[in-house]
């Protein structure tokens, strides 16, 4: 017996609230009888945007990285909505045994995205230029790509931070390319923000390693909720699911002992995976860089991990 409604959670910021917009329409499309109710959250993330994101879970005591995510959790718990809908990449790798993501959507582009006052990306980036960033990725590969850049802390969902791009303190900031164009954004065009013309350069994913399940957005459930589990099951995408479950499992393994900066991404083609990694020691220094294939997303997280050691 199919159910009649479903209540997704979804925090409010314009991102989040268009990823909830594509798993509505997704929705509609399998079960046009579907009754879909939205509850926007407000998370931890959300209010505390005074101080850097890395430091928002010590200072609200908030378990691991679930400062995006904790909120939709109670929710689930309560059972005041039924489908928590997430940037995966801001989803811990370990969740509580009462949850579990249930799918994914087909993943957006995976790449970050180099948004500058000056054309030619990366490299074309003015001696000492300014970058925002709150990332401790972003900034320890921003470093050692380019030395003589200095990384500043910069906050806010993406609009507020293309905002601040356009003002005198940033010659650059770093965004990932899946909120930029699920928010609108032509990146083959400049985005003139009050006079000041800002320029995209998506970086490719081997020149600059992303989050692991960057792009995709994640279905968390409870995990004994057959029913959601039936409904995700519909919209989701399995080729995006085999990708981020490595990614994850990659970053879960690493996560054990610390919290290093690390860059993940997969390609799978014919149901065969490759994903490469580039992690950076906690005490500074060059990065680790390595690779694995293979069938099984854990088995070649594992190897990938492993063979880092
Ligand atoms: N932590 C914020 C966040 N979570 C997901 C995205 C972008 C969309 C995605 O990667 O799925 C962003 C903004 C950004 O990194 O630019």
């Amino acid at each position: 017996m199919m159910m009649e409604q479903v209540r997704i959670g979804t925090r409010g910021s314009a991102l989040a609230l268009v990823q909830a917009e594509a798993t509505e329409r997704a929705l509609a499309m399998h079960f046009p009888a579907l009754e879909v109710v939205r509850e926007v959250i407000k998370t931890t993330g959300d209010r505390r945007t005074d101080v850097a994101l890395s430091e928002v879970a010590k200072v609200e005591g908030v378990l691991d990285k679930g400062v995006f995510t904790k909120e939709l959790e109670l929710a689930l718990e309560a059972e005041t909505i039924d489908i928590a809908v997430h940037s995966l990449k801001d989803v811990p790798t370990v969740l509580d045994p009462q949850f579990k993501i249930a799918g994914t959507l087909e993943r957006a582009p995976i790449r970050d995205v180099l948004v500058s006052k000056t054309v030619g990306g990366l490299d074309a980036l003015p001696a000492g230029a300014v970058v925002g960033t709150s990332s401790v990725r972003r900034a320890k590969q921003l470093v050692w790509l380019r030395p003589d850049v200095r990384v500043v802390d910069l906050r806010g969902n993406v609009p507020t931070r293309m905002a601040k791009a356009a003002g005198p303190e940033y010659d650059a900031i770093m965004l990932a390319e899946a909120g930029l164009v699920r928010l609108g954004h032509d990146l083959s065009r400049p985005w003139v923000h009050e006079g000041v013309a800002l320029h995209f350069a998506p970086l490719a994913e081997e020149v600059f390693y992303p989050a692991a399940g960057q792009g995709a957005i994640g279905f968390e459930i409870r995990a004994d909720d057959a029913e959601s589990a039936a409904v995700v099951r519909a919209i989701h995408h399995p080729a995006t699911f085999v990708r981020v479950t490595a990614e994850r499992e990659f970053l879960r393994l690493l996560d054990a002992g610390c919290h290093t900066p690390v860059g993940v991404f997969t390609r799978l083609e014919g149901g065969w995976i490759t994903m490469e990694a580039r992690v950076f020691p906690e005490q500074g220094g060059e990065p680790k860089t390595g690779r694995a294939e293979g069938s099984d997303p854990l088995e070649i997280a594992k190897e990938l991990f492993e063979s880092l050691a």
